[in-house]
């Protein structure tokens, strides 16, 4: 029997997207969501391709007992994970440092580098340890292929990647710029060329991730040159419950000033801050309800992501010189016409302009919203982190068949 299918895991911090692919035609035969892990009541949402949905309320742990439920989930539809025709499962690893630039079947080496940077992403790469290692318990037989969130970034120079603190101190303890979401950044790059009918080599794009975590890059040429998540996935925009950017020595101020300690400033800015910080809501949906209502801190909270988000444009579009197109992704670009909408207003002088009958149209496929005649395109374009994985995944095992 031939081995042609793919099992990708996207392990967040409290969640698992998966998705059962089929990389002859690059077929999706199942997909999935488990939410809220580690919480009293967890939540399992499976698709079999072609099937009803089925959801599920229950505890979950932890990473281990979710991939076991979706494994028992994928069994009940005949596609269980002791399917001879599965052929490797691939996994996100948000942090892979300087060293890994490429897809890479894990190994023990492997294995220790990514448990090494846990200081750096502590709220994604023990869950996709776990992953890894229940996937390797499951079928001890598969490569097990982890594909880094940080390398696409690896490409920036260091004018880019370097922090402007002292060289020495930054080398001895590996602090420089890594960027995140990578393998988003890559797809919708590449994406969006082929909406535009042109080679990536011959576009410079910006993109905007705006998921729960929110990161954009400047792309010349199918190269990332500059991206704003930096050491961790705390620099940058204003995301769902983390702050971006601020003043390092807000920290310095919070423990001399305020008495914090170190691990209560991390939990507040990567938990407590964002958007849950400045309204007590990290949904976009819910947030627009509220501005709609006319509630003042979700109007200053959106007004805050908003102009963060414009600066970003404004410097990667400096950084660029050409821009071609701008690209919203993930769930809130995907989704949310108002954001796309105040991204762009006022930045005509740029030749950026939304339409706003394009940007009402709800659709999951990649489109324009900006004019026929515009200087630079705007557009949606979905991500999908998954089929990209598998893609790379399914590449590098055929390869070393
Ligand atoms: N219809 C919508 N309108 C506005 N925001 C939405 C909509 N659907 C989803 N979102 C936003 O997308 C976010 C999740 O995006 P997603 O890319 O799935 O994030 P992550 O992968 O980081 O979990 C939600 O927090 C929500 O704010
Ligand atoms: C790196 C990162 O922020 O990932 P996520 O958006 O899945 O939290
Ligand atoms: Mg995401």
């Amino acid at each position: 029997m031939s081995r042609t299918r793919v099992l990708v895991l996207n392990s967040g911090s409290s969640s698992v997207k998966y998705q059962l692919l089929d990389m002859r035609g690059s077929d999706r035969l199942a997909m999935g969501l488990v939410e809220r892990i580690g919480e009293e009541t967890s939540r399992l949402r499976h698709t079999p391709t072609g099937g009803l949905s089925r959801e599920w309320s229950g505890s979950v742990p932890d990473h281990d007992a979710a991939l076991k439920a979706v494994a028992a989930e994928l069994a009940k539809d005949g596609l269980g994970l002791d399917s001879p025709e599965l052929a490797a499962i691939g996994h996100r690893v948000v942090h892979g440092g300087k060293h890994f630039t490429e897809p890479t079947v894990v190994d023990d080496a492997v294995l220790a580098e990514i448990e090494r940077l846990i200081p750096v992403a502590p709220l994604h790469n023990p869950a996709n340890l776990t992953g890894i290692r229940t996937a390797q318990a499951l079928r001890p037989d598969l490569p097990q292929v982890a594909v880094f969130d940080t390398a696409f970034h690896t490409t920036m120079p260091e004018s880019a990647a370097r922090y402007a603190i002292d060289v020495e101190t930054a080398d001895a303890h590996r602090v420089r710029r890594y960027g995140f979401h990578g393998t988003s950044h890559a797809y919708v790059s590449r994406e969006t060329a082929r909406l535009l009918g042109r080679a990536p080599e011959d576009v410079n794009v910006i993109v905007l991730h705006l998921g729960n975590g929110a990161s954009a890059s400047a792309v010349r040429g199918g190269r990332c040159v500059d991206t704003s998540m930096g050491l961790t996935p705390l620099e940058g925009l204003v995301m769902g419950t983390r702050s971006g950017d601020m003043d390092p020595a807000v920290i310095f101020h919070l423990m001399r000033v305020g008495g914090m300690s170190a691990d209560e400033i991390d939990t507040l800015l990567n938990k407590r801050s964002g958007l849950i910080g400045l309204c007590g809501d990290n949904d976009m949906r819910e947030i627009r309800r509220r501005v709609d209502a006319g509630d003042e801190r979700a109007r200053l909270a959106f007004d805050i992501y908003i102009h963060r988000l414009k600066k970003y444009i404004g410097a990667y579009y400096a950084v660029l010189g050409r821009v071609d197109a701008v690209a919203f992704t993930a769930g809130v670009g995907e989704n949310a016409a108002p954001v796309r909408e105040a991204a762009v207003a006022g930045l005509e002088g740029l030749g950026l302009v939304v339409d706003a009958g394009l940007n009402a149209v709800r659709a999951d496929r990649a489109r324009l919203i900006s004019p026929a005649d515009a200087r630079v395109a705007v557009a949606v374009v979905p991500t999908d982190e998954e089929m990209e994985i598998a893609t790379q995944t399914y590449a590098l095992v055929e390869k070393e068949r």
